[in-house]
């Protein structure tokens, strides 16, 4: 499913107009419909509810007052109350506003009709706050007296709808731009915006549904949208076939590169995730005492152990020898990082043209060397978390958590794709770019991001490209941890591993 920007969407909303002839009017219309029947179906019964409906001067509170005449249908405990300037309406939104008022409809205008102290009031007392303050023409922070009233709501509201997106929320990036609605439900139009799937707004969305309103698909499918939520159907469609006549051949030669004597762990677990998705060899070469571990662990890896302590650039020659057999490598959970071992990474980028997925210590080695990418022969994915990234690209953390645009201008810059790990996880060539949205905080524990690594080799090897090997990765690692029936966290790294074949099973799984 593609995702917008606020810019994309005003350029949608203007051909609606333009090209196929749909007025705002119409489009507001369904909007304002479209949230009421997403509350039909959310709480049911809405003549048993009272409705506080908040909305401000612009397009999304024309959609709050359609919302508002709406309701009126089921009942008469619907109270309007607009935090902002008549005379800046736009036409539909004025036209709306006489609608209501045509029908009978209660509106009443914050600091004339009503003060803020009666708002905390009715916001108390009301079941459900509509909130149609800001959507996507929001500019610069919010304060002064709507500041206020998103306080209010936070504070005293029994149950949020937001109309398009929680207000206050910046639209392109998810961030809370001085204040912002803490929803329990979001219904937006066409389809999802950034701001839905970055935290802090993912959280801040609440419930999000997406409503038809009769923008046309043409416009809505468009190749130049060029951003997309991974979806279950994604995944299965780009997932390798099973072939009957097969062997072990068939499913590709993964080559891991990890471990050190201090962290013999994360080569194992991330040469047995790369068994747990399909790939029919896995060959991990590693240092000891993780040789002996992974083989106990498991006797189907084709292991060798070096007997020091770390990677240096004597290990070179052996690596090449057993990556002439291989189809993809993965290079760097538990390596370790010393001089030694930056140097061996470094030749190994230079020389290896091999679709090449480099990992945690693979990447902090190559954090003062970032040229040597220019360098790659082969395809390249980099998967970072937050703090690797912020090395690689020597910014503060806070700088490039969720930051996709800055994900997209590396990736293009260094000719790679990037994987940055996160509750949200987003992956780009610099062209196309992926956000996964499954998983939860089970996989915020030692070890997760080794075994990702193994599954997006074990997919590449079986013939995926890196980028969609990437995005089927992060997709089945989310689903496997939301697989785990016990309490959320408390699921060990080890049977993560045991999950991703119900993660696949239930990705193959029809309808
Ligand atoms: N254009 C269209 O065809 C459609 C638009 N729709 C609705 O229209 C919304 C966009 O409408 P608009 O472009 O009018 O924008 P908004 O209604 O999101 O807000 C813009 C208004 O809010 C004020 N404002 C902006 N930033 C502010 C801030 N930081 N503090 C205080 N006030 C601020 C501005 O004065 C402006 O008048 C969408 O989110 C959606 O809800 C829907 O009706 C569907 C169709
Ligand atoms: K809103």
């Amino acid at each position: 499913m593609k995702v917008l920007t606020a810019h994309q969407m005003k350029e949608i909303d203007r051909l609606t107009s333009e090209r196929f002839l749909i007025s705002p009017e119409i489009l507001m219309e369904r909007a304002g419909l479209s949230v009421v029947l997403a509350l039909q179906s959310e709480l049911k019964d809405l003549s048993k509810k009272s409705f506080l409906v908040l909305c401000g001067h612009g397009n999304n509170g024309g959609d709050g007052l359609v919302v508002a005449r709406i309701l009126h249908q089921y009942t008469d405990e619907v109270v309007t109350v607009v935090v902002g300037d008549k005379t800046k309406m736009s036409s539909e939104t004025l036209a709306n506003f006489k609608r209501l008022k045509a029908i009978g409809g209660i509106i009443k205008f914050l600091n004339e009709d009503l003060s803020l102290d009666e708002l905390v009031q009715m916001v108390k007392n009301y079941d459900v706050v509509i909130d149609a303050l800001l959507g996507i023409g929001i500019k610069g922070s919010v304060q002064g007296i709507l500041a206020q009233v998103i306080d209010v709501v936070n504070l005293y509201a029994r149950y949020v709808v937001s109309v398009d997106l929680p207000s206050g929320l910046d639209t392109d990036t998810g961030k809370v731009l001085g204040k912002a609605i803490k929803a329990d439900l979001t219904v937006t139009f066409g389809l999802p915006k950034l701001c839905h799937i970055l935290f802090p707004g993912r959280e801040l969305t609440g419930i999000l549904k997406v409503a038809d309103i009769g923008i046309p698909k043409i416009l809505l499918n468009a190749d130049e949208i060029k951003r997309n939520i991974v979806t279950k159907d994604l995944v299965l469609s780009s997932l390798p076939k099973r072939i009957k006549d097969s062997h072990k051949g068939s499913y590709g030669k993964v080559l891991v590169i990890a471990g050190s004597k201090n962290y013999p762990g994360a080569a194992v677990l991330t040469s047995i995730a790369a068994y747990r998705v399909g790939s029919g060899y896995v060959q991990l070469v590693t240092c000891k005492p993780a040789d002996e571990i992974a083989l106990v662990r498991e006797p189907s890896l084709i292991v060798r152990g070096f007997e020091q302590e770390f990677f240096t650039p004597s290990c070179l020659p052996t690596v090449f020898e057993v990556a002439k057999n291989s189809k993809v490598v993965v290079l760097g959970p538990g390596l370790t990082q010393s001089d030694q071992t930056r140097e061996f990474v470094l030749q190994l980028l230079k020389e290896l043209d091999l679709p090449m997925i480099i990992d945690a210590d693979g990447l902090n080695n190559i954090a003062e060397n970032l040229d040597v990418l220019f360098q790659r022969k082969g395809p390249t994915l980099l998967t970072p978390h937050f703090g690797e990234f912020a090395r690689l690209v020597k910014l503060p953390i806070e700088a490039v958590k969720y930051n996709y645009s800055l994900v997209e201008e590396f990736s293009k810059k260094y000719g790679v794709i990037t994987l940055l790990k996160g509750a949200t996880t987003i992956i780009s060539n610099g062209e196309s770019t992926y956000f996964n949205l499954m998983g939860n905080t089970s996989l915020a524990k030692a070890g997760s991001g080794d075994v990702l690594a193994g599954m997006i080799g074990g997919l590449a090897a079986q013939g995926l490209d890196l980028l969609s090997a990437a995005f089927c990765g992060a997709y089945l690692h989310g689903l496997a941890a939301e697989m785990y029936n016990l309490k959320e966290g408390t699921m060990l790294t080890s049977e993560l591993l045991d999950l991703i074949p119900k993660a696949m099973e239930e990705v193959c799984k029809v309808g």
